[in-house]
């Protein structure tokens, strides 16, 4: 296959897998988004990255958001919003904390590519995203969680530019929140 084939093919598996997504789940992602006190992101690997990658978006929406992991990470509190990615759900930690969450009076929301519904019971709300993951066999020409990984990346900037729109954010007021010492 010549490269120019590779690359026509993968931009057609995620545009595949992106009509494959609710917009009723995705909006109400949106929602829990939008209501949220905080925004917490947890994700692993590459799933983590694509986190961190929203994160920004969401900070230069105007949200206040934190990454999992990072030492500046507060307390979460009540009203705040935890958000769990990952493709395959088996992260060893991926339904661990809803509990806690869920003590402290806060909010869970998973976007992942398992069809565990026990997992999945565990969440306030929940992303299906269809894609190939480490984990399943849905066959497509990339190695791994690639696919789920970028579709998951275009689903939530998706979501992003949405949240934008209907709170009427420019393009200006995003530009005037990114870090300005660079
Ligand atoms: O999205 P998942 O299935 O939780 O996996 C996240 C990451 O975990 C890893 O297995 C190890 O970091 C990576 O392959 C993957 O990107």
């Amino acid at each position: 296959m010549k490269i120019n084939e590779i690359l026509s093919t993968v931009s057609k598996e995620a545009t595949e897998v992106c009509s494959r997504v609710s917009s009723t789940e995705l909006e109400q992602l949106a929602q829990e988004v939008e209501k949220a006190g905080s925004i917490f992101i947890y994700g692993n690997g590459r799933s983590g990255l694509v986190g961190k990658m929203i994160a920004m978006r969401l900070m230069h929406s105007g949200y206040r958001v934190h990454v999992v992991g990072e030492t500046t990470t507060p307390a979460l509190e009540a009203g705040d919003l935890l958000i769990v990615l990952s493709g395959s759900g088996k992260g060893q930690t991926v339904g661990s904390m809803t509990d806690k969450v869920a003590d402290i009076g806060g909010r869970t929301a998973l976007v992942t590519a398992s069809p565990d519904e026990a997992l999945k019971a565990q969440f306030d709300s929940v992303l299906f995203i269809e894609a190939s993951t480490k984990s399943n066999d849905i066959p497509t020409i990339q190695p791994l969680g690639n696919q789920f990984d970028q579709s998951m990346h275009l689903i939530l900037d998706a979501m992003v530019i949405h949240l934008n729109a209907v709170s009427g954010k420019s393009r200006e007021a995003l530009k005037s929140k990114h870090f300005n010492l660079e």
